[in-house]
């Protein structure tokens, strides 16, 4: 056999005299689709950092297809080595067009020193059709779905003779159906020789994309494996060190069901491009709205939560008017958002502390002393497992992103809700936050509170909502619950508005 695509021996990273990677060996083959897990903190955007030389490493060895990296290599380094990153933002320019894009890093085609458009399409062209990506070349990135967007950047890292293409979490908020066309993808490139290895919090998709899987816990390498050869529960107790129990199915009716509707929603259209939609919650209720990429299930919460305004629409909460786009006045009326975009819901440069009280609602109305206040925020920590269990008073950016996630949902679950708004709240934290995200969800519902989902995450959905209304092209596609909400159901309503549209 020749050399692995990549190969890692003994790598080692302290920040501040804190080891946060020691000792991390890793092997993956030409063609191999190597998924790389472990929980919020273990150390994979660090591993990752250090492959493209934007850290160095303090110790270990690096090589690229039998080629050793020098020590403290830079990412040029890295990239004629054939390493390319397709990072979360996937770094893509929205105004230009797919060729454009892709030749970014690549070089157009020329005669005479000027572009030749028509040629460097048809090697754009060319390459796309390889991987059997069928997207206009012409296209402009900025309208294309968020799954293509991310074949884009796959196929630029691909077009420049890449041996290893590390992909960051870039399924992260890719809906099931989307994560398939991507795995078309990837197992399309890995045919012809590129290596792919993938960051994911999603245990289902080790199985579904992955040839072989690497654990990292608290910045070690616990296990690696062939995927045919390990299990489910396997994998959580190499991610965890212990056994996880997954909640119990949750019971097909919400606790005040046959009531009066709590949370009432009537003609609200999202955006300009959505249609009309009336809904109700009851007490208690879970109602997902759901979708593929670009459906328009994102808009609909966050116009609840008042963090975009809709262009029409009225509401009301226990019988009393409920303004729709206006922040202030939807968390004046008990209102509890968590935003899915990190950057919406955090203030980077204050402590982990002063975010997670940022908003008096924490402090139910009174004024918390000094010492009362670092007292709370230390249980809430403990509550959210958010790492390093120190972090108080760390400013909340120098955690890791699964972390930052934590402390905004503990902000939001803090005091008493009156109307809980949550957008793809478990987007990149890891399988134990997962199960005790959804754990307070369940406890702020079983309370009562009405409780409106925006999930790209249809086992979420399933195992988390009453009822799943699906989007397609801003309009309700169908609304499923009890024994029809199903994945399978999730992912044909899903896809039927690509087959009518
Ligand atoms: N620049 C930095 N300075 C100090 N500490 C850092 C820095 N970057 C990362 N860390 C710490 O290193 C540890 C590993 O972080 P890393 O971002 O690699 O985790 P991760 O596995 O990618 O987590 P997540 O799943 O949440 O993205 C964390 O404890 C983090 O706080």
């Amino acid at each position: 056999m020749g050399d692995p695509a990549l190969r890692v021996d003994g790598l080692t990273k302290a920040f501040l005299g804190q080891t946060v990677i020691s000792g991390v060996d890793l092997r993956i083959a030409p063609g191999e689709v190597h998924a790389l897990l472990g929980e919020n903190g273990a150390g994979k955007s660090t591993l990752i950092k250090i492959l493209a030389g934007v850290h160095t490493a303090d110790g270990g060895r690096i090589s690229v297809a039998g080629r050793s990296l020098r020590p403290r290599h830079r990412l040029a380094d890295a990239a004629a080595a054939g390493m390319r990153f397709v990072h979360q933002d996937l770094g893509l320019v929205d105004d230009l067009d797919v060729t454009e894009n892709i030749c970014l890093t690549w070089d157009f085609s020329t005669r005479g020193g000027l572009v030749r458009f028509g040629a460097t399409r048809r090697r754009v062209r060319a390459v796309l059709d390889r991987l059997g990506v069928g997207i206009d070349p012409r296209r402009r990135v900025g309208d294309l779905a968020q799954a293509e967007k991310v074949m884009v950047a796959v196929a630029r890292a691909f077009a420049t003779e890449a041996r290893l293409i590390v992909l960051d979490e870039v399924t992260a908020s890719l809906p099931t159906p989307e994560v398939a066309r991507l795995r078309d993808l990837l197992r399309q490139a890995s045919r012809q020789g590129t290596a792919f290895l993938f960051v994911t919090h999603r245990l289902g998709e080790v199985f579904d994309m992955a040839d072989a899987v690497t654990v990292l816990r608290d910045g070690r390498r616990v296990a690696s494996a062939r995927s045919a050869e390990v299990t489910h529960d396997q994998l959580v107790e190499w991610l965890v060190g212990r056994y996880l129990a997954a909640l119990p199915a949750r019971s097909g009716e919400p606790p005040g069901s046959g009531g009066a509707p709590v949370l009432r929603v009537d003609d609200l259209r999202a955006t300009a491009h959505h249609a009309a939609l009336s809904f109700t919650a009851g007490a208690g209720e879970v109602v997902a709205f759901t979708g593929l990429v670009g459906s328009g299930a994102r808009e609909v919460v966050r116009c609840i939560a008042g963090a975009q305004r809709p262009p029409e629409g009225t509401a009301s909460l226990r019988g009393r008017r409920f303004p729709l786009g206006d922040p202030v006045g939807a968390a004046a009326r008990g209102c509890r958002y968590v935003a899915g975009d990190r950057q919406e819901g955090i203030a980077p440069d204050l402590t982990v502390r002063e975010n997670l009280f940022l908003a008096d609602y924490c402090h139910g109305g009174r004024i918390l002393r000094p010492r009362r206040e670092r007292r709370a925020a230390a249980d809430l920590i403990a509550r959210y497992d958010v790492r390093p269990g120190q972090a108080a008073e760390l400013p909340v950016v120098t955690l890791s992103g699964g972390n930052q996630q934590k402390v905004a949902i503990g902000r939001a679950l803090a005091g008493s809700p009156g109307l809980l708004v949550l957008d793809d709240p478990t987007v990149g934290v890891d399988i134990g936050a997962r199960v005790a995200i959804h754990r307070l969800i369940r406890r702020t519902a079983d309370a009562g509170v009405p409780v409106v989902l925006a999930s790209t995450d249809f086992s979420e959905v399933v195992s988390e909502a009453h009822r799943a209304v699906v989007m397609r092209d801003g309009r309700v596609g169908a609304v499923l619950s009890g024994a029809d909400l199903t994945e399978r159901r999730l992912v044909s309503e899903s896809y039927r508005a690509r087959e009518v549209t």
